[in-house]
């Protein structure tokens, strides 16, 4: 058995403190949260199209993601969760911050909405033997203190024949200009010191990290502001916001 005091750990207190203390703000989408909530419409729809093709469910289902475990590593207030689990997946929404579980517990079930939310983190889930057929990592990536261990915990827990999805920020002078700069200090979008440049991660890295832990990559996309419409897209363009899609083969 591992010693708690000394196990390795992708938790940044600091992170978890920040998002922790912004735990209220989740479900405003005109709050600090508002860049997550206008991504939401384009991530939405990737997923579910890139899981029902994988899975081989039907596009018009309701609930198309009917009988699939899922976990959304990182899950916040659960912006991601609640949508994915009216998609009909089975959904364990976990985040470290035991303050943002609370809340998204609370509004699932505001919502009517069945969502299991835990305070744990990658490394303590695949530890104790978890898996899924879909593991998330939506924007967290970039706020985790080792994302060797982070990404290696989030593919062990990848069943064979399984996906994983990760959106994260790369780490490139227009990432510098457009999601610090930009994004904190011009526009405002986010509270200033919301990113470290430093612990952006390039597409080359995430997907070195991938297949480290025995995924292949089977997609990888570029997610863009599109000031007409105040509304973002996928694009090629992955110098910024971008997704990677990998799977285990069966
Ligand atoms: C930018 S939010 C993204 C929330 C959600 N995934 C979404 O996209 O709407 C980042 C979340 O990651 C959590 N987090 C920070 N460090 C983490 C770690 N090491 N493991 C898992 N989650 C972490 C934070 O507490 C926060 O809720
Ligand atoms: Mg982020």
């Amino acid at each position: 058995m591992q010693d708690t005091a000394t196990a390795p750990t992708t938790v940044d207190p600091s992170e978890v403190e920040r998002f922790a203390a912004l735990a209220a703000e989740w479900w405003n989408p005109r709050g600090k949260m508002r860049v997550l909530h206008r991504f939401n419409p384009v991530r939405l729809a990737f997923l579910r199209e890139r899981l029902v093709t994988h899975f081989a469910r039907d596009p018009k289902a309701i609930r198309p993601l009917e009988g699939l475990r899922l976990i959304d590593i990182g899950c916040g207030g659960g912006l991601l969760s609640e949508p994915l689990a009216r998609m009909g997946a089975s959904v364990v929404g976990i985040d470290p911050a035991e303050r943002n579980t609370r809340i998204a517990a609370l509004h699932a079930e505001e919502s009517g909405v069945p969502v299991e939310y835990r305070a744990t983190t990658a490394e303590a889930m695949a530890e104790a033997g978890e898996r899924f057929d879909v593991v998330l990592a939506m924007e967290v990536v970039e706020h985790v203190a080792d994302v060797s261990l982070f990404i290696e915990s989030a593919a062990r827990m990848v069943k064979p024949g399984g996906l994983m999805v990760a959106a994260t920020l790369n780490r490139t002078k227009r990432s510098f200009a457009l999601a610090i700069v930009g994004a904190e200090y011009v526009l405002g979008w986010l509270p200033r010191g919301t990113h470290d440049w430093s612990k952006f991660v390039t597409p080359e890295e995430l997907q070195a990290a991938m297949e480290a832990g025995g995924l292949a990559v089977v997609e990888r996309t570029g997610v863009v502001f599109n000031p007409l419409g105040d509304s973002w897209r996928l694009s090629g363009d992955m110098s910024v916001n971008y997704m990677m899609v990998a799977d285990r083969p069966a």
